[in-house]
């Protein structure tokens, strides 16, 4: 009998010279339902680990010449919002892992009702899924955080994340995500990000605080405390692997739907 295996699912990275789009490339090769077909990059033009990496500034021709299933950005905001409205014109679904887009613009209503455009008017053509962090892990700490905020109320909650020294955005997106599974779950009032000076802690205020040193490939902690307990959700990424392998797992799962917006909770659960 012929064993008929599931086509590959053709993926094009951009942000390909960047830590994220090479470890990408690096973990695709690993892996027999995917195949990078190219890479973008504004300086680069040559290869990546055996990949093609073509000119960002020709977007548009690269998706006509490579025809890939789904384009897999780990870039900046300013250019994965052209990256995403070029690859709805060429119907290529989108798998977004880049942060730091302006405050609310992929918060989950502001997406459906207006907020970062490029994303809603992409999704409007082709399937998009853009995911802060795209570790498991970190779902299921996202699920943790609703319970744990809806079972303590009153206590005083602050996020502390902690990166590489070389991470332009704070907070991170995950803080950001995990910031409003907290408001989304409880009675909160405003955020403040980090202290000095005159400071005193104010009822249901949500402490933030971003450190940047070295290596540190990713650190969420939650902190949840009253008088006399304190109980702390903390996840580590060990290595970028894991956000790649994620990634990629969602461009597999994307490659084919419908038109909309998607969310990497969906591919976890399958
Ligand atoms: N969702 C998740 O799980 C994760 C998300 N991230 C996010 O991914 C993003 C990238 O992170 P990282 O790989 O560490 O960053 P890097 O700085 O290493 O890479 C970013 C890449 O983007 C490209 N780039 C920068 N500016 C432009 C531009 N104007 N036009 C086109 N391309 C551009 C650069 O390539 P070149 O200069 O060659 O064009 C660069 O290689 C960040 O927002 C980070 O927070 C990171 C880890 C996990
Ligand atoms: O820039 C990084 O490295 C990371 N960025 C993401 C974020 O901003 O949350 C995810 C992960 O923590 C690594």
């Amino acid at each position: 009998m012929t064993r008929v295996s599931a086509p590959e699912t053709r993926v094009l990275v951009s942000g390909a010279t960047g830590r994220m789009g090479r470890r990408v490339i690096e973990e695709a090769a690993a892996r027999d339902d995917v195949r990078v077909v190219a890479g973008v990059s504004r300086d680069l033009s040559g290869e990546i680990s055996g990949i093609p990496v073509e000119p960002a500034g020709e977007f548009g021709v690269v998706l006509a010449e490579y025809d890939p299933d789904v384009l897999v950005d780990f870039s900046v905001p300013e250019a994965s919002r052209e990256f995403v409205a070029d690859c709805a014109e060429a119907n290529v679904a989108c798998v977004v892992g880049t942060t730091g887009f302006e405050a609310d613009e992929f918060a989950e209503d502001e997406f459906a009702e207006g907020g970062e455009a490029a994303l809603r008017e992409a999704s409007e053509q082709v399937p998009v899924l853009h995911a802060s962090n795209f570790s498991r892990g970190i779902q299921a700490l996202l699920r943790a955080v609703e319970g744990a905020v809806r079972d303590l109320p009153g206590y005083d909650v602050e996020i502390t994340e902690s990166h590489h020294r070389h991470k332009r955005d704070a907070p991170s997106g995950t803080a950001n995500a995990i910031l409003d599974r907290i408001e989304s779950a409880g009675e909160f009032g405003g955020r403040v990000h980090g202290r000095e000076g005159e400071s005193l802690r104010e009822s249901g205020e949500i402490g933030v605080h971003a450190r940047r040193a070295g290596g540190i490939r990713g650190e969420h902690e939650l902190l949840l405390a009253n008088e006399h307990e304190e109980l702390r959700l903390t996840h580590r990424a060990g290595s970028r692997a894991v956000f790649a392998d994620g990634a990629l797992d969602a461009a597999v799962w994307l490659a084919g739907r419908g038109a909309g917006r998607y969310d990497f909770s969906e591919v976890v659960a399958e």
